[in-house]
């Protein structure tokens, strides 16, 4: 297995349910310091394939190599170079927000400064607060703090910003580019497409356990050479025409109304089309998938 800068590679992952295949023979590299998100419908595969990564589900076939180590024999030392932030964590309901993030600092021989965790997940107004008394996106911030806490060089979030609000998901843009920045490697699964465009290096889209794409968001499924569609308002009614050199097209309209050209527009399929465009195309190969859920 080629390993050499990768910090993640499988080479065709299987994993079955009763006979019924989940991760259907999946081959990825991810390498150090990128961020990936791995993108697909409910079902699709993403939980089992990362619990796979992370130690928490045995595989039933192919190579998985994780930091170097496969995570199905890896001990602490490999469990201390990785973070987690799990779907949906629970638990020390009597606890303060403080008292989590000491609690757990303790298990790790680097740990973060609590009060940098705290500060960077924007939780110093909840500090003293139990957990119990937390809204859901402020126990998806300390879910977060605690996936970080140990200077992981490898960062799992699996949706990490379900049940944030707008401006929560904005800070916690920043906290991920701010650990990027900082070399971490991130893989995150989201259903949501501005997140993987915003945050991700490069997003692989899973469906029915089978990768169909992997790509940079801009270059996913071919976008950037996608037909462009150019608007324009021409004697009061909207006008459109979609055009492979959308610059040549435009210098010509601008001749023509000499200069500005009103209520120009341009616009290409949005990551959300892709997507849907390479899931619908999954689906019609492989028979139905579950249903879609997407922002
Ligand atoms: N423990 C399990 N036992 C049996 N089937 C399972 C188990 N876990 C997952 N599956 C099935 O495997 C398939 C893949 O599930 P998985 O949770 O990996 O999908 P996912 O892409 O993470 O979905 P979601 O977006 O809904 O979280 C689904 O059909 C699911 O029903």
């Amino acid at each position: 297995m080629n390993t050499t800068n990768a910090a993640i590679s499988l080479r065709g992952l299987r994993k079955t349910y009763a006979g019924t295949p989940a991760v259907d023979g999946v081959d990825l590299d991810i390498d150090h310091g990128e961020v990936f998100a791995l993108l697909g419908p409910n079902g699709a595969g993403k939980t089992t394939t990362v619990e796979i990564l992370e130690g928490f589900r045995r595989r039933d076939g192919g190579e998985v190599s994780v930091l170097g180590t496969d995570p199905a024999t890896a001990d602490r030392t490999w469990q201390a170079r990785i973070g987690i932030v799990l779907q949906n964590t629970g638990g020390h309901d009597e606890l303060t927000v403080d008292e989590v993030i000491r609690h757990f600092a303790g298990y790790y021989p680097a740990a973060r400064d609590a009060d940098e965790v705290i500060h960077a997940v924007g939780l110093e107004d909840k500090r003293s607060t139990r957990v119990r008394h937390l809204s859901g996106g402020q126990r998806r911030r300390l879910d977060v703090a605690l996936g970080i806490l140990g200077r992981p060089e490898l960062l799992f979030l699996d949706e990490p910003t379900t049940g944030f609000d707008p401006e929560a998901r904005r800070e916690f843009w920043d906290l991920i580019a701010s650990l990027a920045d900082d070399g971490t490697t991130i893989l995150l699964t989201t259903h949501y497409l501005d997140e993987a465009e915003h945050l991700a290096d490069r997003v692989g889209v899973i469906a029915g356990g089978r990768i169909v794409a992997v790509d940079a968001p801009a270059r996913l499924g071919g976008r950037e050479q996608d037909t462009a569609v150019v608007g324009w308002v021409d004697r009061g009614s909207r006008q459109e025409m979609a055009t492979a050199e959308p610059a040549r097209f435009i210098a010509g309209l601008s001749a023509r109304f000499g200069g500005e050209v009103p209520g120009l527009t341009v616009s290409r399929p949005s990551l959300e089309d892709t997507y849907l465009r390479l899931i619908g195309a999954s689906t019609r190969h492989d028979g139905p998938t579950e249903h879609l859920e997407h922002a």
